[in-house]
């Protein structure tokens, strides 16, 4: 079966996933999940509703401990480290979430400086510099005295990027980046994640629902199954769409088109 995507790039991986079993208690959500992404490469976790992409983030960010295999950033075992390796592998990582998550009390720019605050000796005015600079890069410097309450949801979720960014991760996890934006505020968003790619030489994970986004923007990604709960394909969304038979990956690709067609055959 045609389900893995022929590899071009043979420079060394950032992130070796070995094997990974996901559980919560006796429940197994994903077994023996294995993959590799490169550096400055945007990957996609893609799948059906509830086959495990988020608990595989969660995994990935060291919210979860696997319950089998390995998850190497380069050399670096995380998971088989103690916790002091866990923070300083850590420190490499800006995660967003889906709502952005911004503490409600205090400003946009309080929020962006946070993490310097807590985890960097920076004096205040060199702070308050760096997050006029995040937050110039995510098109938001003119609402850093602003609270999140007074922001539009794909304003809350760029000053979140610039938060994620506070102190200056190689690598990014974006958990549904789109989820709840307009189309119009979803493609702003699409084209800073590439510009995180292709102007900071970001390495980016990204778990989302959104076909049209993942074929504009993803280099490679897998595909987890939640019958099967294993991966049961690799590529980027693209190939996936264009070459995988596996009939289960080719209905998901195709979705967008399905219920584009039957949408204009109604309408
Ligand atoms: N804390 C938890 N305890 C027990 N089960 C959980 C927990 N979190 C998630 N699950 C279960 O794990 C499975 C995978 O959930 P997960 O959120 O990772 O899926 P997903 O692919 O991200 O789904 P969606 O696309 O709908 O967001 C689900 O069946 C969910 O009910």
């Amino acid at each position: 079966m045609n389900n893995q995507m022929p590899s071009t790039d043979d420079r060394p991986a950032l992130i070796t996933v070995n094997d990974l079993t996901l559980a919560f208690g006796p429940r197994v959500i994903q077994h023996d999940v294995s993959f590799q992404v490169k550096r400055g490469s945007i990957f996609a976790v893609m799948g059906g509703s509830g086959c495990g992409k988020s608990t595989l983030l969660k995994s990935m960010i060291g919210l979860l401990r696997p319950t089998g295999g390995t998850y190497k950033v380069e050399k670096d075992d995380y998971w088989a480290g103690d916790d002091a390796s866990r923070i300083r592998i850590g420190r490499r990582f800006g995660v967003l979430f889906q709502s952005g998550a911004l503490w409600s009390s205090m400003t946009v720019g309080e929020n962006v400086a946070l993490p310097m605050q807590m985890f960097t000796k920076l004096e205040a005015p060199v702070i308050r510099r760096l997050v006029e600079l995040k937050l110039g890069l995510v098109g938001m410097l003119h609402a850093i005295d602003q609270y999140p309450s007074e922001l539009s949801g794909g304003m809350r979720k760029r000053a979140g990027l610039a938060r994620a960014m506070s102190l200056d991760p190689d690598i990014l996890f974006f958990d549904e980046p789109s989820a709840g934006l307009d189309p119009i505020t979803s493609a702003r968003l699409d084209d800073l994640i590439l510009n995180l790619r292709d102007g900071l030489g970001a390495t980016i994970i990204i778990v989302s629902h959104e076909l049209s986004s993942l074929f504009h923007i993803a280099d490679d990604g897998i595909f987890l199954d939640a019958e099967q709960k294993t991966a049961i394909a690799h590529g980027s969304p693209t190939w996936l769409r264009d070459h995988c038979d596996d009939p289960m990956v080719h209905a998901f690709m195709h979705r967008e088109q399905l219920d584009s067609s039957s949408s204009h055959g109604n309408g």
